[in-house]
């Protein structure tokens, strides 16, 4: 039987897991989630005309053909401060002294700016040297957002500019979903873990704070990080006590058919019901998605290059999924630094670097790459993605690159099982 191809195993993925109930939190603890439910402007910004600049509220049509050698000399009937409102309307004749961000007096319908203007020294008048036309740094009530107007659909990152609006319309909390709680479970009996001594035919075990870490990234909530030994009843012990407590088990290693791969079998035998066993991708073929009871697992492959891109493509999705969006990330056209060969009937992910010089597309550097090493992972910005339909590619052919940090997302439909 062919195997899956990435595209369709993507989608089929999506549906081992739901987006998680929404909650309100606190605005600081909805940073880098996402909005479960659109927002609205509840007031206008700004609230009122308001001044633009420190300096003084005048009738415009009185600074008419003024100038420093014939300045318009008005009365200083009031202060007007932010957060004040002001004692009196402007009458003829009359100017109000004003501060940056203060109500507009009714009858005033310019601001002259401090350093057009100068007040006499017993404080009674202001001489205003420039001529200005009606609304002249005056900010109009509702000139950036009216009452009513949708700000923010659901799926909206939370960043901190969003947190700055919602905090300018006077809330303190957001509707977001929790981050996934996750365990992460390693296997093999050639690891040993940092800190302790290893002979060189074992294996420091890596890959728990590595995938712990892109779970992290994808906004996760790491909670148990476990080794088990490759033996079917170590396996099945740490499954059936990790998986209940989390929304998305993540395991890695003995996902191959290997004699000692006892991952997937282990995980069927305890009533997993898989979505995806196998993927035409390269690397990262064995990765596999499933569900057990009402936990999501994703069966990452043990070589650090192949777990990366599993979870790039199978568990970010589903962790992004629980939060309730889809992730579309940005793709680039880029010449290939090199010729490359590759098996046909896998798409090949490869970590990227990107060069731009002069114009026309960027060049795309491809790390060397194989699915155990693990040093490809750290400089590149995307990956190039080389088509499952094609073997040999030439110097200067053109590929598409995924870019790593330039995403959108949108909201995922909360029925399960919906189609990504
Ligand atoms: N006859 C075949 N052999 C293999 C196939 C195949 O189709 N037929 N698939 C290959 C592919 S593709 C991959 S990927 C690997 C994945 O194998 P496993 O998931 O079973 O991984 P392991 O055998 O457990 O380990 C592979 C490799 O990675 C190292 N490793 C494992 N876990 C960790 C860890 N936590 N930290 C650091 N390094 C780790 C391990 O020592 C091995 O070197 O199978 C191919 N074989
Ligand atoms: O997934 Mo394996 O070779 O693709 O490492």
């Amino acid at each position: 039987m062919p195997l899956t191809s990435l595209s369709t195993a993507r989608q089929v993925a999506l549906d081992a897991i739901a987006p998680a109930e929404a909650e309100r939190v606190s605005l600081l603890d909805a940073h880098g989630r996402f909005l479960a439910a659109g927002v609205s402007a509840t007031r206008s910004l700004p609230g009122c005309d308001n001044s633009a600049m420190d300096g003084w509220a005048v009738r415009a049509e009185e600074t008419r053909g003024v100038n420093r050698d014939r300045p318009a000399r008005l009365r200083i009937v009031d202060t007007v401060y932010a957060g004040a409102l002001p004692s009196r309307s402007l009458q003829p004749g009359e100017a109000a002294r004003i501060f940056t961000g203060a109500p507009i007096p009714s009858g005033a319908d310019a601001v002259i700016r401090q350093e057009a203007a100068r007040a006499s020294d017993d404080g009674l008048h202001v001489e205003v040297f420039i001529t200005v036309p009606p609304g002249h740094d005056i900010r109009r009530a509702g000139e950036e957002v009216t009452a009513g107007t949708a700000l923010f659909v659901p799926g909206q990152r939370v960043g901190a500019a969003v947190l700055g609006v919602l905090a300018s319309m006077g809330e303190t909390t957001a509707s977001v979903r929790p981050p996934p709680r996750v365990a992460v479970l390693a296997t093999g009996d050639e690891l040993v873990p940092p800190g302790m001594p290893a002979l060189p035919h074992q294996v420091y075990e890596s890959n728990l704070i590595l995938v712990a870490a892109l779970a992290r990234e994808a906004g996760a909530d790491v909670r148990h990080l476990d080794r088990a030994r490759d033996d079917e009843g170590a396996l099945r012990d740490a499954i059936s006590r990790l998986a209940p407590q989390v929304d998305v088990l993540i395991t890695t290693g003995g996902a191959s058919v290997g004699d000692k791969d006892h991952m997937k079998r282990v995980l069927a035998a305890l009533g997993a019901r898989f979505h995806v066993d196998g993927v035409a991708l390269k690397p990262g073929k064995p990765v596999a998605v499933a569900r057990l009871g009402d936990t999501a697992v994703v069966v990452l492959p043990g070589n650090p290059g192949a777990a990366t891109v599993a979870f790039d493509q199978f568990a970010r999705p589903l962790l992004l999924k629980r939060q309730g969006v889809l992730e579309t990330r940005r793709r680039v056209r880029a010449r290939l630094s090199e010729a490359r060969h590759k098996q046909a009937g896998l798409t090949y992910l490869i970590t990227a670097a990107l060069e731009y010089s002069g114009t026309g597309e960027p060049l795309a550097r491809l790390r060397p790459q194989g699915a155990g090493q693990i040093l490809q992972n750290v400089h590149g910005e995307g990956w190039a993605i080389l088509p499952a339909g094609q073997a040999d590619f030439a110097e200067g052919d053109i590929v598409d690159v995924e870019l790593f940090h330039d995403s959108a997302y949108v909201a995922a439909d909360s029925a399960p099982g919906a189609p990504a």
